[in-house]
């Protein structure tokens, strides 16, 4: 049995974070692990509040896992602090923990900040050298790097500027593209990889960015390739987006069943 661990916090709404997480780890026969960083309040509306946990209480989650089950991938997601992020390095680096997954969650869609300003720069330089793969979304990229991102070949150069952060894959998602297409980019380090999909028209995106980074985490704990990992990942928020849930008047969540349902059909 394959284990994956997610660090990150917990949308009582369901759609993001450590559930959204858990939900897509479940649909890719992998056991889920979560160590929480954060509580939010949150709906399809909006995150109504956030509650950091203690540094303690995340470094001991990390303890009971990294102490006995073990994990054959890590995903982060919210982090909140730069002391949280400095705990979670350290834990990564205490258990060398391998297949790291480090989705740079900065502000919800709704506006609500989920990452404090002072800690992107303890987020670069103390996580991303551990960072198998790094899944920005265009904003996070621009944060990260310092740059605007207008065109592909902005995209192109901000992926080498993650890359020489230390860095092995970067993937930067294009969910955010004001395009019929939704393009995400991966960069090796030698060459660019581009995931492209029909944008869907619809509200119901929340959590899409953690669904994917989850996805991904999945695949590399079951030994594939980042490349591989990146088209199943790819083809799980496709599904899960095209298959609609209709839940809560506001941004609703996706749909995690539907990429196992859609191999099924096929398989039938
Ligand atoms: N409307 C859409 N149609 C098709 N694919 C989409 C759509 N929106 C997002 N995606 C895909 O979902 C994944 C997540 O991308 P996105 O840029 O939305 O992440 P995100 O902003 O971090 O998400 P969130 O903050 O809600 O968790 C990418 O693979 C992207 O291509
Ligand atoms: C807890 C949490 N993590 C990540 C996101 C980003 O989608 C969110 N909205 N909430």
């Amino acid at each position: 049995m394959y284990k994956v661990l997610t660090i990150a916090g917990s949308d009582s709404g369901g759609g993001a974070g450590i559930q959204a997480d858990l939900k897509t780890f479940q649909e890719l026969d992998v056991f889920g692990m979560s160590a929480i960083t954060a509580v939010t309040a949150q709906n399809t509306l909006g995150v109504q509040g956030v509650y950091p946990m203690s540094v303690e209480a995340v470094t001991q989650q990390i303890q009971s896992i990294g102490t006995d089950m073990g994990a054959d991938a890590i995903k982060t997601g919210m982090l909140f602090s730069a002391e949280i992020i400095r705990a979670v390095a350290a834990g990564i680096e205490q258990f060398g923990w391998k297949h790291v997954v480090v989705d740079p969650v900065m502000i919800a869609k709704g506006g609500a900040s989920l990452l404090q300003q002072e800690a992107v720069e303890a987020l670069k330089e103390e996580l991303l050298p551990l960072a198998t793969v790094v899944t920005p979304n265009i904003p996070e990229a621009e944060v990260l790097t310092k740059m605007k991102i207008e065109t592909m070949a902005d995209r192109q150069r901000a992926a080498k500027r993650l890359h020489s952060m230390g860095v092995t894959y970067v993937v930067i998602k294009g969910g955010h593209d004001v395009l019929d297409e939704a393009t995400d980019l991966l960069y090796d380090g030698t060459s660019f990889f581009y995931y492209t999909s029909p944008k869907i028209a619809t509200k119901n995106t929340h959590g899409t960015g953690c669904t994917f980074a989850a996805a991904i985490a999945a695949q590399l704990a079951k030994g594939q390739s980042v490349q591989e990992a990146v088209q199943v990942a790819k083809a799980f928020i496709q599904a899960a987006i095209t298959d609609e849930l209709q839940i809560g008047a506001g941004h609703g969540p996706t749909n995690h069943w539907a990429y196992q349902k859609s191999l099924k059909q096929v398989l039938r």
